[in-house]
This record gives structure tokens, C-alpha cells and sequence, in this order.
């Protein structure tokens, strides 16, 4: 990326309350807003920018909150479904490079929970470490690790003790400059722990961040993006605690409908597209009353809403990459920067 002279039109979002953003800036945080045509443009929330997305800014010169011109391209994004009225997908964090996976090295090793963290960090479109936490409490750390590896092929596996400090400097080394990473984890792991000892500090006095907001009004809120002193940074959000749910247990599309994907399962033929095959088990339940229509109709609804949100993401990130480096560039030449 070169920005030469234009370095104050690139920030990065590091905290999200209701729709006012803090972003950094070179000169310092700043308070921001969306510009109103990125709500009429907005699809979900996908389409609002998040916690560690970098930003294009406008009006940066005035007193007032800048606003947030464009999103540029995610490298990855880390995502949770948001049970309401209808499931929506919120976004945890995004340019997460690597998740650091923190499970206690306390408890018995669960390998199928490992898994299905590991399958949901691929998934999310950033690389795993897995860390075990508190290994000056555990009977036989070297036993879980060498476990752990087994499961997880060539995924790093690190032990860690906030007690003593070992195994910090690995996870360090591990941590590049350009890194974005987050930890998941259940509650009680250290996690907390273990964020404070890489920063070496206290995040409640690291994180504070006072941003002037419109009426030149000061707020202080957390900073959610933490600046590593050994290069690269840390996100570190509320929805970050809540992650665990969703891969703890399985609240996937296929899990929540689980009585449909049974049926499919029972279909003559395995490319069964349901509507007018013979032998098709959803159309035998729909016709028996064992499957209620409504609820066929919602999970189709769902599923084109899914599939439409993926086109749309997939071609925008293709065509808009281009456009929008084309656009910050003939910007910069407009404004004579
Ligand atoms: N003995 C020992 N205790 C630890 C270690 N790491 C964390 N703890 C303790 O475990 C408790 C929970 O640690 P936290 O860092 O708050 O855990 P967390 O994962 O952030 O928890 P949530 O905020 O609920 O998600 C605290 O009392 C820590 O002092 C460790 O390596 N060894
Ligand atoms: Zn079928």
C-alpha cells in the first residue's frame, strides 16, 4: 500500500458502538460516522464497517467526526450468527491474519471441540495456533500437547503459564509484524491473562481512548485493537467473549435445521434438488404433514438469503477491489495531495 502524503485519508476502525466508530488515524483517534450512502447501499451488517477494518476517510480536516468513506477488502472476517428474528450474521473482527485457540491445559483434552475450533478458524479464513493455558496447573502438559498435534497437523501448539511466564516468548515469535490476531476460548481460560502479558501492560490503561466526538465533546471508550510493543495488534472486542458459543455448540445453518437435513438424507437421489423428484423424502413430509410448509418456506428463505449474500460478497470483492483503489488514487490526485 502507498499513501505517500495521503497517510491521514487511511485509518483503521478500532472500537463500534451503535454506529459511531473510533479510527485511528496517523494523527490520533478520531471519532466517525458512515457515509448515508453506505446504508442505502448496505445489504446486512456485513456491509458496515467493523473492528479492524481499514477505512478510507473523508473530511478530515474539519473538527466534526470524519466519516467513513469506503471499507477496503477484507482479508478475513471473523463472523457470529445473531439469533433474532431472523438469523443475522454479525461481524466479530476482520484482516484477522491468526486466531490463537486458548484452552486450559487443566481440563481433559476435548479433541472434537479442538476440532470444531480449528474447522471454524479455516473456515473464517485465518490460520489457527492453539494455545494451552495455565500448563503450571496441569498434571502432564507435554502429554496434552503432543495430543493436541495430533489432531491438529502442523497447527502450532504452544504451552503457556501466566504463573511463570513460559512459553510467552514463543508465542511472540510467532506474532509478526503485520499480524492481526484474536484468541477465542471459553470463559475462565486466561485469555484476559494472557492478552495483558503480551501487552505487557494493563489493557484497561492501554485501552482507554479518547476520540472527540461532534459537539467537540470528548468521549473516552475501550480501544478494542491493541498495538502489540513486539509489532502486530490484537483485537479484542465483547462479541470476541461470545464467539465461543457458536463453536462450542453447533448453531450452524444445518445444525438449527436439523430435521431437514435429516430428510435430505433420506432422498432417492443424493443431488435431490426437493421440488419434483420421485422418492424425495421433503416432499413425502411436506405432503404427510410430518414437515410443517412454514417451515420448509423459512429455511428456504434463509438459505437464498445466504446464497445471495455470498454472490454479492464474492462479486463485489472481485470487481470493487480494483474500483476502489481507483477511486482513493484519483481522489488523492483531485485533492492535490
Ligand atoms: N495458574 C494459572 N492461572 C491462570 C493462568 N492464566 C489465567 N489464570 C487465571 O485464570 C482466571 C481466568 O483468567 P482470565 O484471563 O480472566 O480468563 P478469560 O479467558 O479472559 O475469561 P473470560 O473473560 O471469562 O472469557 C484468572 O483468575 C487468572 O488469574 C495460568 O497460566 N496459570
Ligand atoms: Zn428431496
Amino acid at each position: 500500500m502507498n499513501f505517500t502524503g495521503n497517510e491521514e485519508l487511511l485509518a483503521r476502525v478500532i472500537n463500534e458502538q451503535k454506529g459511531r466508530y473510533i479510527v485511528e488515524t496517523t494523527t490520533g483517534p478520531r471519532s466517525a460516522l458512515v457515509k448515508g450512502k453506505m446504508h442505502y447501499e448496505a445489504f446486512s451488517r456485513m456491509d458496515y464497517p467493523a473492528v479492524g477494518d481499514w477505512v478510507i476517510l473523508r473530511d478530515v480536516a474539519t473538527t466534526d467526526e470524519v466519516i467513513i468513506d469506503e471499507i477496503l477488502p477484507r482479508y478475513s472476517k471473523i463472523t457470529r450468527k445473531v439469533a433474532g428474528l431472523k438469523t443475522d450474521v454479525q461481524i466479530v473482527a476482520t484482516n484477522v491474519t491468526k486466531v490463537f485457540i486458548v484452552v486450559s491445559a487443566e481440563e481433559p483434552l476435548n479433541a472434537r471441540k479442538l476440532e470444531r475450533y480449528l474447522a471454524a478458524v479455516w473456515d473464517n479464513g485465518a490460520s489457527p495456533f492453539i494455545v494451552f493455558s495455565k500448563a503450571d496447573l496441569a498434571e502432564n502438559s507435554e502429554q496434552i500437547k503432543q495430543d493436541a498435534e495430533l489432531i491438529a497437523f502442523g497447527v502450532p501448539v504452544f504451552l503457556w503459564s501466566a504463573e511463570t511466564m513460559d512459553g510467552k516468548e514463543e508465542i511472540l515469535e510467532h506474532i509478526d509484524t503485520e499480524d492481526t490476531i484474536v484468541l477465542i476460548g471459553s470463559s475462565g481460560v486466561g485469555k484476559s491473562t494472557l492478552i495483558n502479558a503480551l501487552l505487557e501492560a494493563d489493557i484497561q490503561k492501554t485501552g482507554a481512548v479518547r476520540a472527540e466526538d461532534k459537539r467537540g465533546r470528548h468521549t473516552t471508550t475501550h480501544r478494542e485493537l491493541l498495538l502489540l510493543p513486539t509489532g502486530g495488534v490484537i483485537i479484542d472486542t465483547p462479541g470476541m467473549r461470545e464467539l465461543q458459543l457458536w463453536a462450542e455448540d453447533d448453531q450452524s445453518l444445518s445444525g438449527s435445521f436439523n430435521d431437514i437435513s435429516t430428510l435430505f438424507e433420506q432422498c432417492r437421489f443424493a443431488d435431490c434438488s426437493h421440488k419434483t423428484e420421485p422418492g424425495c423424502a421433503v416432499l413425502s413430509a411436506l405432503e404427510n404433514g410430518t414437515l410443517e410448509n412454514s417451515r420448509w418456506q423459512s429455511y428456504l428463505k434463509l438459505q437464498r438469503e445466504l446464497a445471495y449474500a455470498e454472490r454479492k460478497q464474492n462479486a463485489r470483492l472481485a470487481s470493487e477491489e480494483k474500483k476502489r483503489w481507483k477511486k482513493v488514487t484519483q481522489k488523492r490526485k483531485k485533492d492535490k495531495y
